[in-house]
């Protein structure tokens, strides 16, 4: 489903949401942390998603193992390796990984700026050592409220040149873009891109507000955007990329099946969207599994698929210079 002859990317995927289950058990050994089973066929529907989830809020719910068992800056160093081996291993040439360096930091109280280094540490050696180029993006946790997320992104920015951009995620209807405009201006300043969790399962002005006033480039998911046609023709004509997950949006219940999700609409609209893997720590998916659903499950075309594909390079935080080395690779 995937053409060799063009960049795979993964622009969307949560490296603390990524945690392999069997680290998360292993680890979860190592540092006495209390499982609902130790035995792998019992603890996999606590870790996983089986069928769906009621709600996003229900799936995030099961992201708090991944990083409950973080109990040193070594199972940091160690979940970050694993995840650009991960990487690698579903075929994709280049990737975004995005952490949020409290919650990774939060059950064992580790040290934020610790947490970052070791991310970048491990990544970086994973990376190396399968050839594969990743860059990382900086999470701000909206349900920590704002004055944690400055702290947040303190520690991002102590590291600022080891990042291409930050996000914003959790609890969208709880805690809402307005809340963190100062927060995307020193993002800004610093010169570092912006995509927001948006419309997923917030309404359309959600999208707005981090469009106008979090200077959003890139929106994750933003389900509910064909419910404001105005809405889809701001996003096509300033160039936004959208960072679909179909099966996470499944997974969470915010698209009711892979048939009903807007990504066909997303194209046939011509707006640049692709297509991302989210968590696949919790829905045990892959870039290839989404390439398989995109055109079994929501229906895409081939020429659609291409154009999602070179969608995902053309999305990318990266400057043109490199978008051409990274294409040349291929020729
Ligand atoms: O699909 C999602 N929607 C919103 N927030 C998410 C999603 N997946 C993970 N996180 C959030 O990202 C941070 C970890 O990287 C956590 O705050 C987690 O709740
Ligand atoms: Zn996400």
């Amino acid at each position: 489903m995937t053409n060799n002859s063009l960049i795979l990317t993964d622009l969307h995927r949560h490296l603390d949401g990524s945690v392999r289950p069997q680290t998360v058990l292993e680890l979860a050994q190592q540092f006495n942390v209390a499982l609902p089973a130790y035995d792998m066929p019992t603890l996999r529907p606590y870790l996983q998603v089986i069928d769906r989830c009621p709600s996003v809020e229900a799936l995030l719910a099961k992201l708090d193992y991944q990083v409950a068992v973080l109990g040193d800056l070594d199972a940091v160093r160690r979940v970050a390796y694993e995840n650009a081996v991960d990487v690698a291993a579903n075929g994709v040439d280049y990737g975004e990984l995005r952490f949020s360096p409290a919650y990774m930091a939060g059950p064992h109280k580790l040290p934020m700026q610790g947490v970052v280094e070791a991310v970048i540490d491990g990544v970086q050696a994973g990376a190396r050592d399968n050839d594969i180029m990743i860059n990382l993006i900086g999470i701000l946790c909206r349900g920590d409220g704002q004055q944690a997320c400055h702290s947040e992104l303190d520690a991002i920015l102590s590291q600022r040149d080891h990042f291409v951009a930050c996000d914003l995620a959790g609890d969208e209807e709880g805690f809402p873009g307005d809340l963190f405009v100062e927060h995307f201006k020193r993002v800004r300043n610093a010169d570092l891109g912006v995509t927001i969790h948006a419309g997923e399962p917030g309404p359309t002005s959600s999208i707005w507000q981090a469009l106008n006033e979090l200077g959003a480039t890139r929106l994750g998911h933003a389900t509910r955007a064909p419910e404001d046609p105005k809405l889809l023709d701001f996003i096509r004509d300033n160039n936004i990329g959208i960072e679909s997950c179909p099966t996470s949006n499944v997974h969470a219940n915010t698209v009711a099946d892979y048939n009903v999700h807007p990504l066909k609409q997303f194209l046939g609209h011509g707006i640049i969207a692709s297509l991302n893997t989210d968590d696949p720590g919790v829905s045990a998916n892959s870039i290839p599994f989404e390439y398989q659903m995109a055109k079994e499950g929501i229906g895409l075309s081939d020429a659609q698929l291409i154009q999602v594909q070179k969608n995902g390079l053309q999305m990318a935080f990266i400057s043109n210079c490199d978008r051409k080395a990274l294409q040349a690779k291929k020729q």
